[in-house]
């Protein structure tokens, strides 16, 4: 097929206010084609990708698109609903999905846009069509708001797909998928790309980069700097490019794990059972202790029971029985949890991470020990809070560096510095992670892991629970695996991928040769 533009950005400029947000962007998308767009947090790539949906509408510059006849004519997205109608789909970072409807319900929304009523049975069998097409699994009748995020991301992935977009935005979509369900996506990808579309894609994983783009335009600061085929440049080219500067991989020294087999320990579950949102066991007779001066990693398949294991931790979740011990003791609610030391980063920044209409100060600060350290007989000093948020802001690089300006402004990768700069800097006794870098460009992901290994080499306990499994091998001390609701410790399996692979599937050597033999 030849391939002809099919959507194009001319001098395209975004401002907010003073900000420059996205400036002078040319940018041209063919038809058959996966465009990678990378850049660091903050660089501009939602905004030009909300410009092209019709969220914003650009300070200065146009944006044409070539119509189903093949004539270019620009568009004038007032709306979201007008470049649907001309065409375009898109999964967004962060979720538009109505937490109280049910998946079917979701996806019916967003197919029959303009249709007032639409009979449950239909959007049901939509769904599940959607869904044998694509491969993606999910259950058309449960509610959105009773899914995890990766089963989340797959509803907006099916969402995007149900319009018939012959362009697709997808920002960052695999954020949460497992290795398996990157795959299958991709496949989707190739296909779609077979047929004709067009394709944005923009992840920080540079290896799914490589793997799946035809050509990468870099941003940098609203700036477009670099476009080129794929593979013209290798990964550490690509990051020079986006940070303006060399990015080294964080190094690991030692191995925590022989030490610590005698020392004290923080956290200790016993035959810990938890029920999820539909009542079923997502957490199942669970034991383990994690010790000071180590890294306890937990790799899986999003969805296996390590959210309700966090919140069960955090106090967040009832245990239907079993024991949490923190440090011998047994505090009772999530505020004790906290004073006894505990920090946590949610798997999702958006409805537990931080609350959007608040400042970034606020954000920064919204922890009993923080708040407590900067008041004074119940009352916040304002010189100490201000302080202590502007630290904090800069050791983590939170971009634009405002404390004023409400969470909602930041890009996702931002709005996750603020979760990790509250929580680590308070260097907890015990921290638990999930996914700690999502979203995080690679210089921030560095930061991160090493301030992961810093709490470790303090004595601290980390409990690491990321879907992210080379995350999990390069931090972790000691390894287990949670696959339906276990907990199999797995750290003699590090060095062989295949068997945690098959770990994380719940499957095991026996299971998989019995099933080659039928
Ligand atoms: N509504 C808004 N008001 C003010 N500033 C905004 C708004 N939306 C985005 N920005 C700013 O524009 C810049 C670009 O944000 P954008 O979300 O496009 O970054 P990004 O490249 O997608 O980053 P990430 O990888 O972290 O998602 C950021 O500095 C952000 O704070």
């Amino acid at each position: 097929m030849e391939k002809e533009t099919i959507l194009e950005l001319r001098n395209v400029t975004k401002t907010f206010g003073d900000f420059v947000a996205v400036d002078s962007v040319d940018f041209a998308l063919q038809t058959g084609e996966i465009h990678a767009i990378l850049g660091e947090n903050g660089a501009g790539k939602s905004t030009l990708m909300n410009l092209i949906y019709g969220l914003y509408q650009p300070s200065a510059g146009r944006i044409y698109v070539t119509d189903r006849e093949g004539w270019q004519r620009r568009l004038r997205a007032k709306s979201p609903r007008d470049a649907i109608a001309t065409g375009i789909g898109m999964v967004h970072q962060h979720f538009m999905l109505v937490e109280n409807l049910t998946v079917a319900e979701n996806i019916a929304l967003s197919k029959w846009l303009r249709k007032f009523r639409f009979k449950k049975e239909d959007a049901i069998r939509i769904t599940e069509e959607l869904c044998a097409q694509f491969g993606l699994v999910v259950d058309p009748t449960a509610l959105v708001r009773t899914l995890s995020v990766g089963l989340k991301q797959r509803v907006e992935i099916l969402k995007a797909l149900a319009v018939d977009a012959r362009i697709l935005i997808l920002d960052e979509p695999t954020a949460v998928l497992s290795p398996q369900e990157v795959e299958g996506f991709f496949t989707i990808l190739r296909k779609l790309q077979a047929d004709g579309s067009a394709i944005i894609f923009i992840s920080h994983k540079m290896k799914e980069v490589l793997s799946i783009s035809d050509r990468i335009t870099v941003l940098r600061r609203g700036k477009k700097v670099y476009l080129g085929k794929t593979g013209e440049l290798t990964t550490r080219e690509l990051a020079r490019e986006m940070i303006g500067e060399e990015v080294n991989e964080v190094e690991r020294s030692g191995d925590a794990a022989l030490e610590n087999e005698t020392s004290d320990n923080v956290l200790q579950l016993s035959n810990l059972t938890v029920l999820g949102s539909r009542n079923e066991i997502a957490v199942s007779d669970v034991s383990m202790a994690t010790h000071r001066g180590e890294i306890v990693g937990i790799a899986g398949v999003d969805g296996n029971g390590q959210r309700e294991l966090a919140e069960a931790i955090m106090g967040l979740r009832h245990s239907e029985s079993g024991t949490i011990s923190i440090l011998d003791t047994d505090p009772k609610g999530t505020k004790a949890v906290r004073q006894r030391g505990v920090g946590y980063i949610p798997e999702d920044r958006q409805t537990t991470g931080v609350i959007a209409s608040f400042s970034v100060t606020e954000n920064l600060l919204l922890n009993v020990t923080h708040l407590e350290r900067t008041a004074h007989w119940n009352i916040l000093n304002q010189k100490r809070k201000q302080n202590t948020a502007q630290q904090l802001i800069a050791d983590y690089d939170i971009r634009p560096p405002i404390g004023g300006i409400p969470a909602a402004a930041l890009s996702g990768g931002n709005q996750q510095k603020i979760v990790l700069a509250r929580e680590i800097s308070l260097h907890p006794d015990l921290l638990i992670a999930v996914n700690p870098t999502r979203g995080l460009d690679v210089n921030a992901a560095r930061y991160v892991h090493e301030n992961l290994l810093a709490q470790r080499d303090e004595k601290k306990s980390v409990l690491l629970i990321s879907t992210e499994l080379d995350e999990v091998l390069l931090l972790s001390d000691r390894l287990f695996v949670m696959s339906r609701g276990k907990l199999i410790e797995a750290t003699a399996q590090r060095n062989d991928i295949e068997a945690l692979g098959l770990l994380m599937t719940g499957e095991t050597h026996k299971d998989l040769s019995d099933s080659l033999k039928i």
